[in-house]
């Protein structure tokens, strides 16, 4: 049986008197795929950051394969092989796109070491003809696909996005799609993710929140099919 490398035991945010996050017991195999979806406030966003050491629970545990990681920052998440990515871009707009991953790959690497592992990063996400162009001036679409290069470069077993496919054009969300996929060949990958296409041409299992709890986790057709999923998602944003 494939390890567990992800789970929450009762994972609880409280801010105030809003519970953002509530009784969640979650669990992610080795190179499992999944996405989180929800309407606006399901409390995705909470959960998401109380596994990638942006928040402390309120109450409960986040375990990553059997070690228990609660209150642990995000760079110590990210020091023990978890690939990161959130909304806020943590790359340099006047470096080149080599640059950037280069550097992403040589906190982990000796020089030589990074100047290959760049290089193949470069061209598994097939970034090899903007190589050379700094990120700022780079299209949207394009960006995001650096930041997983960089997500990418540090070889991690387990994978957190944050709306990786925001704003993306059709082409764009494509190429995300294959390059997730590639990377499932050796980690699991968690998904928060708006668009629709995307998570249904990406997804298998899907988590649905609602109100800060889990409403349901199964196949994404079954999901999408689903009567009270229906009501308090897609019936508002389909
Ligand atoms: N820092 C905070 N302080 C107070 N309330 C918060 C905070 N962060 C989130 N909340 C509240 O917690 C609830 C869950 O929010 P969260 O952002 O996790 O939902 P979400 O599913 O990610 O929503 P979205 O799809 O809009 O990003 C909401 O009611 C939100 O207003």
């Amino acid at each position: 049986m494939a390890e567990t490398v992800l789970e929450t035991h009762g994972l609880t945010m409280r801010f105030g008197g809003v519970t953002a996050s509530d009784n969640v017991n979650f669990k992610l195999k080795a190179r499992e795929l999944r996405c989180l979806i929800g309407p606006n406030g399901a409390g995705k966003s909470t959960f998401f950051k109380c596994v990638t050491g942006l928040l402390t629970p309120s109450e409960g545990h986040v375990y990553m394969r059997g070690q228990d990681v609660t209150g642990w920052q995000p760079h110590q998440i990210a020091s023990l092989g978890v690939g990161i990515k959130t909304q806020t871009p943590n790359v340099m707009d006047a470096l080149s796109v080599h640059e950037n991953i280069w550097l992403a790959a040589r906190r982990f690497n000796d020089r030589a070491e990074a100047s290959a592992r760049a290089d193949d990063i470069i061209d598994r996400l097939a970034l090899g003809p903007i190589a050379r162009t700094d990120l700022g001036q780079l299209a949207h679409g394009e960006r995001q696909r650096v930041e997983l290069g960089l997500v990418a470069v540090a070889d991690p077993w387990l994978v957190l996005l944050d709306e990786p496919a925001a704003g993306m054009s059709a082409d764009d969300v494509a190429r995300m799609t294959q390059i997730i996929h590639d990377m499932t060949r050796t980690a699991a990958v968690v998904i928060v993710e708006h668009d629709m296409q995307f998570i249904r041409s990406v997804a298998e299992t899907v988590t649905v929140f609602h109100q800060g709890a889990v409403l349901m986790e199964d196949h994404v057709d079954k999901v999408m099919s689903d009567a009270t999923v229906r009501a308090v998602y897609l019936g508002k944003k389909a």
